[in-house]
Formats: C-alpha cells, structure tokens, sequence
C-alpha cells in the first residue's frame, strides 16, 4: 500500500468515526453480525488462505482459529447491553442523593496489528471487542502469512463499514508509516523486539498500548502425576501449528518423558495431514540454528524445500544453550534437569516473567505453592493453552510478556474508557454551603463527614442517608443565613 493510502486510511476512519455512526448500539451490532457471516459464508477461503500459508489442517483451523471467533461474537452480541450500561458505583455521603455511574465510552481510532501465526484470530478476536466498544478500527495484518493478509483486506470491506474499518497492508516500511500517525490505543500481537517499537511510536502520541508479546513459557512435571496424560498434553500443545504457539509449553523443567509423537503423527510426521510447517526459510533456519550443538533425543530431521522440521526433543538441556536463551516458536523441545519443586521455581523466578506457566502435579499444595511463588500472564494446571479458551479469564502477559489483556468482557474494556460520571441537583444547597467561604471548624467537621465512602447501597440505607441530609441541611439553615449576609456584603 503506498504510504498517502495509508494516510487516507487512517484520515477516513477518523473522519466516519466523528459522525458518531459508531455509538448507537444497533449499529455495533450489525457490525459484529456482518462479522459472524463473514466468518461462516467464507469458510473454504479461509481455510485455504490457512493451508497456503502455514499448512493448517481443518480440524486445526475450526478449532484455533474460528470456533473461538464465533463464541467470542456471540457472548458480545449477547453482553452488549450490560457491559454499555451505566454501571452506578458507591458514593460518599455528599452525593448519596445524586447518580454516580461509570460510562464506558469509545476510545477513538484504534489500530490493531497481528502476528502471523494465527493470523485470522489474532487480528479478529480484538477487532470484536474494539466494534464492540464502539471504535473505529485500522487493521493491519502481518505480511507473513501473507494470504490471509490478502483475504483479510478483500472480505472484510465487504461485511463491514469501508470507512471505519481500513485494512492496511505491507510490510516494514508500510508500518513504520502507520505507526507514525495519531491513534487513540494500540493492541499489538507480536515479539518483545517490535513490541518495543510499536511502544516508542505510541509514545511520540501518548497513545496507551496494549502489548500481546511472547516469550519461554515453562512447564514443570512433578513426579507426583499421570507422566502418561501430562506428556500427551504438552506434546499437543508443543507441536500443534509445528510450535509456533505464542502459548506452547516452550521448555519442560523435568527429567523424564514419555513419548506420544508416533500416536499423534505416525511414523513420518511429513506424510501426516495433521502436521504443520514452518512459516517461512527465514524461521526454519533460526531453529535449525538453536539445534546447533545440541544431541537431539528425538526427530531433528528437516526439508527446506517443505519448510519441514520434525516434532524434536533434545533432552538434559543445559540452562546455557542457545535454545534456551530465546523464545523457541517452532517444534522443539527442549528438557531441563531440576532437582524438585523448589528448584523450578528458582529456576522460573531468575528469568523473564513469561507469558504462560503449566505445571503438572496432583499435590494441591505445590500447586498453590507454585502459583503463590512464581508470575506469569497465565497459568493453566494439568494441561496447557486451555486458559486461553476461557473468555471470562484475561489473556495477556506480564513483565517482558505483555502489557494489557483482551478476551471477553476484557476486550470490550481495553478499548472502552471508563468515563467518572456525576449528575447532581440543584437541590439540597444549605448542605454543599459547607465547602463555601467563609471556612468554620463546623463546616470543616461536617465536610468531613459527608465526604466519607458510603458503604452498600441499599434502597433503605440511601433514604436513611438522604433524610439525615436533610437534617443536616436543616441544621445548616443558621450557616445559610451568614452565607446570605457573605453574598449581600461581598458582592460579584
Ligand atoms: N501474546 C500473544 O497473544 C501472541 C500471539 C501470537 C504471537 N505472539 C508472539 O509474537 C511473536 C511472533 O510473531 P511475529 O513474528 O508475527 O511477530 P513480529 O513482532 O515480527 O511481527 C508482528 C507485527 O509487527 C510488524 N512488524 C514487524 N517488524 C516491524 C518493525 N521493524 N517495525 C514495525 N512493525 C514491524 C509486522 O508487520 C507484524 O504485523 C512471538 O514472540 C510470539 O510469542 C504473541
Ligand atoms: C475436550 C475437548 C477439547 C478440545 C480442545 C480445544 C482446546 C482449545 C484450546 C485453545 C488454545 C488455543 C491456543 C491458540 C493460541 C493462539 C495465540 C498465540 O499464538
């Protein structure tokens, strides 16, 4: 895209965004089932788009990438009128008769930039919640999966306002340019590196961000577990999209491990539709680059041509490795010897807070332990990744891992601002002349008092409130009378 187009863009969906077509909630909700047909009237391209650029299966497909899109929408189109309703909080006793509410208002315009590894969902699933919130939207896809970046920008004009939602593509040099203009937030999918960028950029802008960034998430065995099960899940969740899974158990803090590959890929991974690949040469030979030196336990075996890398491990890793120095994002294993519980939590606690924590263990108590002693944007126990299907639970990172977290409602709130609202009467004037001049101790005692937290709210307790404030008042009367005498002699 050239770089005024870019410009025009963001210029138009500034300018529809300030017609206030965004705001009716009927409106959202037309978007967001243009959306949901999108997403079922265009099942085949997008599949299509998935295999071409990273080999996804189907199954793959409906399950990481779409099913959840449709859950997501549907609890939006759903919750719409509860999460955009005033939500009246509890007030002090000066404005207990008054209505004291937060209003959730949209941001503005709003960018959202995707990572390529899921690159339908990553870009989607905050898009629900931004025209949920009443936004304007510039989406820019990554140029890495580049046949989803392409459908993207030619379905979504056709669901959903042109105007308001611009799909901007290119690489680089085309995101440095958008990354220059003014946006009201920035929800950003991608590495640590480019996270910073993209912060650096929103800061020239005051622009809050949202960082969505990865990192080494660990995954302790205990002993005290079915290694059986434990060792199914992990490898699952390791090797699905060949471990380019922001969320993928990265290295396993254990000394044991069973091996389900051959159940789950046959005998020549290669051949398996179940399979996926590596998005580009520029990624497959970094991995082949962390492997160096290393004696792989199992797979290691590669085809450029196929941007093929078997499901490996390497097991006995030392801290040290390569391998263990950055985030692995493809189908490598690696495990690292520990002594026990307390050593893995050492071990966890001396690196980067990560994104995702799995720990496999049947003692209740370490398990609180562990959760107690360590941090990370999430933790899923007994399992991996399924934390992230949740959407009444906060995806995000911590530390080096993120900043901000979407799904859900959470969604619907990083791309709202929480607007303090306060509607007061014209009634009730003897009691706020306490605030007036000229200062008393009495009406600093009675300031006091009447801006202390009211606690509950209940109908009963407000009227209570209300007719004390009435007393108040009437005993107030004697300070009205000299704040009449103040008026007449102080006059202007
Ligand atoms: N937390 C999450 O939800 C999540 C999800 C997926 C991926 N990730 C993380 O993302 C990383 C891999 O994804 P990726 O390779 O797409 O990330 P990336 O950081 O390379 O790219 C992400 C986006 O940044 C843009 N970009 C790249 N280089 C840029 C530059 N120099 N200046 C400005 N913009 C630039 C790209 O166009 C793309 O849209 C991994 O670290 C992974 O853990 C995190
Ligand atoms: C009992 C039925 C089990 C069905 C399993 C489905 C689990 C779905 C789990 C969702 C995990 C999705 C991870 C996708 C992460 C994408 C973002 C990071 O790169």
């Amino acid at each position: 895209m050239e770089m005024k187009g870019i410009q025009q863009a963001v210029a138009g969906a500034r300018m529809a965004y300030r017609t206030g077509r965004t705001r009716p909630l009927a409106f959202r909700v037309k978007q967001l089932k243009a959306l949901q047909k999108m997403l079922t009237e265009n099942e085949d391209k997008i599949f299509q788009a998935l295999k071409k650029d990273l080999h996804k299966s189907q199954f793959d497909v409906a399950i990481f990438e779409v099913v959840g899109l449709q859950n997501e929408i549907t609890l939006a189109l759903n919750k719409l009128p509860d999460w955009t309703a005033p939500e009246f909080v509890s007030k002090n006793m000066l404005t207990i008769m008054d209505e004291v509410y937060i209003h959730r208002e949209p941001l503005g315009v709003v960018l959202i930039m995707g990572a390529w590894n899921y690159p339908l969902a990553l870009v989607i699933q905050p898009l629900i919640g931004a025209i949920a919130a009443g936004n304007a939207v510039v989406i820019k896809p990554s140029e890495v999966s580049e046949n989803m970046a392409q459908l993207l920008q030619k379905l979504l004009p056709q669901y959903l306002d042109k105007e308001l939602y611009p799909v901007v593509n290119g690489a680089v040099p085309e995101t440095t340019e958008l990354l220059k203009l003014q946006f009201d937030h920035i929800l950003f999918t991608g590495s640590s590196s480019v996270g910073k960028i993209v912060m650096e950029a929103a800061a020239k802008h005051l622009t809050p961000v949202t960082l969505e960034l990865g990192g080494k998430s660990p995954c302790y065995i205990n002993k005290n577990c079915n290694l059986d099960v434990a060792c199914r899940r992990i490898a699952w969740a390791r090797y699905v999209n060949c471990g380019q899974t922001c969320i993928a158990p990265d290295y396993i803090l254990f000394n044991i491990w069973l091996d389900p590959l051959q159940m789950f890929y046959g005998d020549d991974p290669q051949t398996s539709p179940d399979y996926g690949r590596i998005v580009n040469r520029h990624h497959l030979s970094r991995l082949l680059s962390l492997l160096e030196g290393l004696k792989v336990t199992h797979g290691g075996d590669y085809n450029t041509q196929q941007l093929y890398l078997a499901p490996t491990i390497v097991a006995n890793v030392d801290p040290n490795a390569k391998v263990m120095q950055e985030e692995i994002f493809g189908p490598v294993l690696p495990i690292v010897p520990v002594a026990g519980a307390e050593d893995a939590i050492n071990f966890i606690n001396n690196r980067d807070k990560p994104l995702a924590l799995y720990i496999f263990t049947n003692d209740k108590k370490l398990i609180n332990r562990m959760i107690a002693e360590t941090s990370s944007g999430g933790v899923t126990v007994n399992d991996c990744m399924i934390h992230y299907s949740i959407s009444s639970l906060p995806f995000g990172g911590i530390g080096k891992s993120g900043i901000g977290a979407y799904h859900g409602k959470f969604t619907f709130e990083t791309f709202s601002h929480r607007r303090a609202c306060v509607i007061k009467s014209f009634r009730m004037e003897s009691l706020n002349s306490v605030r007036y001049p000229p200062a008393t101790e009495s009406k600093l005692k009675w300031t006091r008092w009447l801006l202390m937290k009211s606690h509950g709210s209940s109908r009963m307790k407000q009227m209570m409130i209300g007719l004390l404030g009435v007393l108040i008042a009437m005993a107030l009367k004697v300070n009205n009378k000299y704040l009449h005498l103040y008026s007449a002699t102080h006059p202007g």
